[in-house]
């Protein structure tokens, strides 16, 4: 289980607090989503959770333990909202090479299906893929590292809607074998994937039950 407790992150840079006391418990099983609007501090915390920022005030505890930013960075797989602006190959199997000194070509195969991009050329850059592909692609880098916590960063925006449908059918299977986190502005998008939902505001997240509507 990922155990938020009591957090507080307010960079120098920033007036107030974004995030204010938030408290959030994960458990593996089922997808996770917290929705806001744009600027309530999604991004951020995914940041503090994969410990690319640590917190001011609070503890995020995994399995029991309280972790350090380092420990997090560990643990955690992280896709950008835009994954374009991070991509380091210059082809796709470049991409998916990167940290690893010895990666069998079948392991490569079987990633690439478990993400649905079976088949596609390997010589490509990354930036040939289109926008679906490409967030696939991020995806398949971070399941070949294995984290056992998995964190989506918008991952249907600017998507269309059958692409969009089939990233969700994606998410289940893998949320079975780690934990899986989604922050999105566009709640309705995932109807129906899960029932651990979570509304972000003013600092803090809410829980969300069947009969709560989403408003972001
Ligand atoms: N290091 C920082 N210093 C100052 N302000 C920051 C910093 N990081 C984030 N912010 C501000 O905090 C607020 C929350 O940002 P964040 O990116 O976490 O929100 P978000 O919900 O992910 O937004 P979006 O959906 O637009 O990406 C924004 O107003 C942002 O400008």
């Amino acid at each position: 289980m990922l155990e938020l407790e009591a957090i507080t992150y307010h960079p120098a840079s920033s007036e107030k607090a974004i995030l204010a006391g938030l408290n959030l418990q994960l458990q593996l099983g089922e997808p996770a989503l917290v929705a806001g609007r744009s600027g309530s501090g999604k991004s951020s915390l995914l940041d503090l959770i994969a410990g690319l920022a640590s917190p001011d005030a609070g503890e995020i505890r995994w399995e029991g333990r309280a972790t350090t930013a380092r420990q997090r960075r560990w643990l955690c797989g992280l896709v950008f909202q835009f994954p374009e602006r991070h991509f380091l190959g210059l082809s796709v199997a470049q991409e998916l090479r990167i940290g690893h000194r010895r990666l069998p070509s079948e392991k490569i195969e079987a990633v690439l299906a478990q993400v649905g991009l079976a088949g596609i050329s390997l010589q490509q850059a990354p930036e040939q893929l289109s926008g679906g592909q490409q967030r696939r692609l991020a995806l398949a880098v971070q399941l070949l590292r294995d984290p056992p916590i998995l964190l989506l960063d918008e991952p249907t925006a600017g998507l269309d809607w059958s692409v969009r449908h089939n990233l969700l059918e994606l998410l289940v299977p893998l949320s079975r074998e780690r934990l899986l986190l989604v922050v999105t502005h566009e709640p309705e998008a995932f109807e129906g994937l899960s029932q651990h939902q979570w509304h972000l505001e003013h600092g803090r997240c809410l829980r969300l039950t069947d009969s709560s509507p989403i408003h972001a």
